[in-house]
């Protein structure tokens, strides 16, 4: 899609998400009373905990024909925000409303270990929907693309992890979803696979309505993207074309890189005040699907 087309209609709808986790931490809070407490929990065994605030009210309406990159630093709440969308993790706060199920390549797959990897293929197949002929008829061919040999017979908790990742991926590289997610972190494999699977997931790409993709390369979200979004520490800062998203974050990512705090600062602080009218478009958006 051009920067200038008209977005098509809505496929996903964010609407006011938050995720929190609670994780055990070893750092003392601030705070006398609290540090007590800390203290003596520690002193008889018990471990304290903390929130992690992985996303912060985000809000936004992906369109038929968007690929929408993901970028932001490390721990910012990309993959996170994607579960979410998939469907693999119920956000803390909000909803997450979509057209069709939206698909993450290389994990909706539900897999057993005690079962064959065969098995496996069956199972993820029926559970995407797929009639049980078609099923059979696909088994083959999805063995053939993990590429496991004969260890395809044998239960997956004897596998290696990027033998699961492998089968993983091509149970879900089997179906081709209307909404789809990539995170490119999760992909597995030595050479050969990764060519063989870049292939696939091109296929997928060039058929999908509505993409989310989750690169650690601005670069490549600018590239193949028609739209960007910027998550800093949870919270959404920048929604735009790719383009011009991923060159905000890129500059601030080497300003930091540079060691160049106050710059950075500032390049955060100018995001946040030219996201302030998207925004607002966003959240009106957001209200008016959910009136639908
Ligand atoms: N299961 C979990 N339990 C506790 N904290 C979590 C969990 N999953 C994610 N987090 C925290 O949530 C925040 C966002 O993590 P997330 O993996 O979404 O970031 P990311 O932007 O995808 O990072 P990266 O670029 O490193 O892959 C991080 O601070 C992370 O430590």
């Amino acid at each position: 899609m051009d920067a200038n087309d008209r977005p098509g209609p809505a496929t996903v709808v964010v609407d006011h998400v938050g995720m929190d986790y609670r994780t055990p931490t070893t750092a003392p809070p601030s705070g006398r009373r609290r540090r007590f407490t800390h203290n003596l929990r520690r002193m008889v065994g018990m471990s304290n905990h903390t929130y992690v605030h992985a996303l912060k009210d985000v809000s936004f309406v992906a369109h038929e024909g968007e690929q929408i990159g993901l970028v932001g630093q490390n721990g910012s709440g990309k993959s996170t925000l994607l579960r979410i969308i998939a469907g693999v993790e119920p956000p803390t706060r909000g909803t997450v409303r979509s057209t069709s199920t939206p698909i993450l390549l290389g994990i909706n797959a539900a897999l057993i270990p005690t079962l064959s990897g065969e098995r496996n293929i069956e199972l993820g197949l029926l559970a995407m929907g797929l009639h049980p002929d078609k099923v059979h008829r696909m088994i083959p061919q999805v063995a053939k693309l993990a590429g496991i040999g004969a260890a395809i017979k044998r239960p997956m908790s004897t596998y290696s992890s990027g033998m699961g990742a492998r089968l993983r991926f091509a149970i879900a590289a089997a179906y081709q979803p209307h909404i789809m997610l990539i995170d490119e972190a999760l992909g597995a494999g030595d050479a050969a696979f990764s060519s063989r699977s870049e292939k696939v997931v091109k296929r997928l790409r060039a058929n999908a309505g509505t993409i989310f993709l989750v690169s650690h390369a601005a670069q490549t979200v600018e590239e193949t993207c028609s739209r960007a979004i910027w998550l800093h520490n949870g919270e959404l800062l920048a929604d735009g074309p790719a383009e011009e998203t991923a060159r905000k974050y890129r500059w601030w990512a080497w300003n930091v890189a540079q060691d160049e705090p106050h710059v950075a600062e500032k390049l955060l602080h100018q995001a946040r005040e030219e996201f302030t009218e998207k925004r607002a478009a966003n959240l009106a958006e957001v209200e008016a699907c959910r009136a639908v």
